[in-house]
């Protein structure tokens, strides 16, 4: 795992978005699309205004999540809606973008139908993570219900999952899915993010989700 230091939150949103970017380009110089999974949550904002104005064609990158919450895209609280109104627009507007909500479905009768959507962008070619305090990413939080299951070799590549401090389902793409992306950035600002992280790595993967995933990533970190 590459640790980067920023001298500020300012350069760190900067240099992974830069990076990012430049991992796009990169797999489009070889392939014919890009899949590129983003996470919610308030860090990455500023990632994406800053992705959506740079020039990559665009329109040969799928945008996916790393989890949504189980609420209509419209909602406050939906990772699609933060994902629509901040990365897809300006140059990336012509991105694909490829939802997880399924309006009057449960996340646990989706979660099927939006894994066998998934299978083909597989493996994922770009990956940003976000991580909690308590080590979760995506919504692999520690310990929650449906974790295991989510974090299990053969498990599918969306899963609904409880975490039981959240306001509602969620789903997340699993734990092999994230760690078998080609490039993959997390994105952590200050030292409690930063402490936990280091903790994450002598911890087992069901208590600290974020170090099955993690490893041969780049980490991108500001005070
Ligand atoms: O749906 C979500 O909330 C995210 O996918 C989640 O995994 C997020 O990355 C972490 O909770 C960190 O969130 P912050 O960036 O807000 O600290």
């Amino acid at each position: 795992m590459n640790f980067i230091e920023n001298a500020d939150r300012d350069m760190a949103i900067m240099n992974v978005a830069h990076a990012l970017t430049s991992d796009l380009r990169k797999c489009l110089l070889r392939h014919e699309f890009a899949s590129f999974a983003v996470p919610g949550g308030t860090t990455p904002g500023p990632v994406f205004d800053a992705m959506s104005s740079v020039e990559i064609d665009w329109s040969r990158v799928h945008v996916m999540l790393t989890d949504e919450r189980w609420v209509p895209e419209d909602h406050a609280r939906s990772n699609a809606g933060l994902v629509k109104s901040r990365l897809l627009t300006g140059h990336a507007a012509n991105a694909r973008f490829i939802s997880f909500y399924r309006d009057g479905m449960t996340a646990q009768a989706a979660a099927p139908d939006v894994s066998a959507a998934l299978a083909g962008e597989m493996p994922i070619s770009v990956l940003l993570l976000g991580m909690g305090a308590d080590m979760h990413t995506a919504s692999l939080f520690p310990r929650a219900p449906g974790l295991k299951e989510a974090m299990a070799r053969d498990a599918p590549l969306l899963c609904a999952v409880s975490p039981p401090d959240q306001p509602e389902e969620r789903v997340s793409l699993s734990a092999q899915a994230l760690d078998g992306a080609m490039d993959k950035h997390l994105v952590i600002f200050g030292d409690d993010k930063r402490a936990a992280l280091e903790r994450a790595m002598t911890l087992p993967a069901l208590d600290a989700p974020i170090g099955a995933v993690i490893k041969g990533g780049t980490v991108h970190w500001a005070a």
